[in-house]
């Protein structure tokens, strides 16, 4: 009897390691990869930077690989034909969303853009933001409210030079100042109070970046799903919490907004916002709530990256600084930026597709999902296969780019590679149907923000460190969680126009 137990135990045992130790748990077929540890798969291989870890691993595994994240299969595409052929050749079948456990809220996936598949209603509104929000139409028609709100900055920036305020937290301007550009894009009214943060406006920008955080936060159901309805760490419940009381303030917002209709009778306001575009294209308030907080989380923290990545490099670099004041000095003069100059600022376009090169906000993009089983460069990938595109890693491909660390805006003046979806080695804004939809958008305010940084002020970093000391950190492709934040002091550089 007892050496039966014996050998039960015993064969469990061999049984045991042979299923978690030496049995290779990837499904055939798949892309070679690093061999993944039981259970946990290649999840401590990781860290702090995905991406750079990801960019890494392709130099041995090839252009396509594959990694196992506790349960998840994920396959990686490193090179700009890997990414052709994730966003292009098969753009359908790659078309799915993995969505993250801590977003799987009812109610709030169906009326997504972001998470939802691409089926009639994400159609409907791609088609609205391709039509009417994100239109050449609306976007020039919109420019004098973005200037305003980049004048607002530049005036506050003088201002604490004049006042002796010495240096400050660039990251919290650039970001107030983003939030008011949405904030009357959206619905005419300033969101955010650069002269006293703590005033009772913040409220929207306070939720949005506590959205953002907990987007941020690891949620350890997304690699063991069999923990995914349990919710144990409270993550799903805290983003219900949070999207509740966003929409409870557009609720009211949507409200009034027709109610004025109503008293003006004609079904219609004299607003120019994106507000009226949707409340005349007849969303529902649910369907007005989901998009309008999506494209301020979509779009604030990206572009903020974006601009306090070039206004680092630009300060690292000064003598590039110095060209780009010169072409701005000659197109501009003293005066205000506008948005009409920005086709006749060539210089200024090549700092921003090189900051966007470097530095892609997203660096692995959203993560797709194969529809179905399917053949990918001689691979088969199985269906619901999570596909991540590292555009970080090809955007410092040693094989596309000439000396690819260093930051060369020169490298794009005599070429048309832009970042509009059509040249796969430059995807920061990804490619195919599912690419941003805010992309025409913030590529003018981004060009707008960086250009009035740079043309009105002189930068120095706080104590009067010399600029090549500067060091940014980076987690997750974003500057967001930067510890200790950039202070900066600015020095005016026009005085009439600063005032
Ligand atoms: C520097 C600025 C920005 C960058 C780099 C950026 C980048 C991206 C990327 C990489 C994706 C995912 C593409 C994919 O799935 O392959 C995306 C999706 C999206 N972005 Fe942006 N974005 C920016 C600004 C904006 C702005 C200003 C808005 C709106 C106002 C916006 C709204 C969205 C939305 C709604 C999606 C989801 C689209 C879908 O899944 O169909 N983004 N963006």
């Amino acid at each position: 009897m007892e050496l039966l137990i014996s050998l039960t135990l015993l064969s469990s045992f061999l049984f045991l390691v042979y299923y978690l130790v030496i049995r290779d748990p990837r499904p055939k077929g798949l892309p070679p990869g690093p061999y993944p540890w039981p259970i946990l798969g290649n999840l401590l291989q990781l860290g702090d930077m995905p991406h750079a870890k990801l960019a890494t691993l392709a130099r041995t595994y090839g252009d396509l690989f594959t990694l196992k994240l506790g349960a998840q299969t994920v396959v990686v595409a490193s090179s700009p034909a890997a990414a052709a052929e994730v966003l292009k050749t098969h753009d359908r079948l790659f078309s799915g969303r993995y969505v993250f456990q801590t977003f799987r809220i009812k109610n709030h996936v169906e009326y997504s853009m972001v998470w939802s598949e691409c089926n009639d209603y994400w159609k409907m509104l791609r088609r609205v933001c391709r039509t009417q929000i994100f239109s050449p139409k609306m976007i020039e028609a919109q420019a004098h409210l973005r200037e305003a709100k980049v004048m607002n900055m530049v005036r506050f920036l003088g201002r604490k030079e004049f006042e002796g305020g010495g240096a400050v937290k660039i990251a919290e301007v650039i970001f107030g100042t983003l939030f008011n550009i949405f904030g009357n894009l959206i619905l005419s009214k300033d969101v955010f109070d650069l002269e006293d943060p703590g005033s009772g406006k913040e409220e929207m920008k306070g939720l949005i970046w506590r959205l953002m955080e907990l987007g941020n936060t690891t949620n350890p159901a997304d690699y063991f799903p069999v923990l995914g309805d349990t919710d144990f760490l409270g993550q799903r419940k805290a983003v219900a919490d949070v999207l509740k009381q966003i929409h409870d303030i557009w609720t009211v917002i949507l409200r009034e907004r027709r109610e004025r209709r109503t008293k003006l009778m004609q079904g219609s306001d004299d607003d120019e916002d994106f507000v009226s575009v949707l409340l005349d294209a007849d969303l529902d308030d649910h369907q007005i709530n989901a998009l309008l907080m999506e494209m301020f989380g979509a779009g604030t923290e990206t572009s903020a990256s974006t601009i306090e990545w070039a206004l680092a490099e630009l300060i690292k670099n000064p003598e590039i600084t110095s060209r780009l004041r010169a072409e701005l000095d000659d197109v501009v003069g003293p005066d205000p930026i506008k948005e009409d100059h920005i086709p006749r600022l060539p210089f200024l376009n090549a700092c921003v597709r090189e900051t966007l090169r470097l530095h892609p906000p997203t660096p692995l993009l959203l993560p797709h999902r194969a529809l179905d089983t399917c053949q990918l460069m001689g691979y088969t990938i199985p269906k619901d296969c999570q596909i991540m595109v590292n555009a970080w890693a090809i955007g410092r491909d040693p094989a596309t780019w000439r000396d690819p660390l260093s930051f060369s805006p020169e490298r794009f003046l005599n070429s048309d590679v832009d970042y509009k979806g059509s040249h796969f080695e430059l995807i920061p804004f990804g490619a195919g149907r599912r690419i941003c939809p805010g992309l025409p958008l913030a590529n003018q305010f981004i060009h707008l923000i960086v250009a009035s940084l740079v043309h009105h002020f002189d930068w120095g970093l706080q104590g009067g460190a010399h600029p090549s000391s500067l060091v940014m950190e980076e987690k997750f492709g974003l500057t967001l969680q930067k510890d200790p934040p950039l202070f900066l002091v600015p020095k005016t550089r026009h005085q009439q126009t600063c005032k």
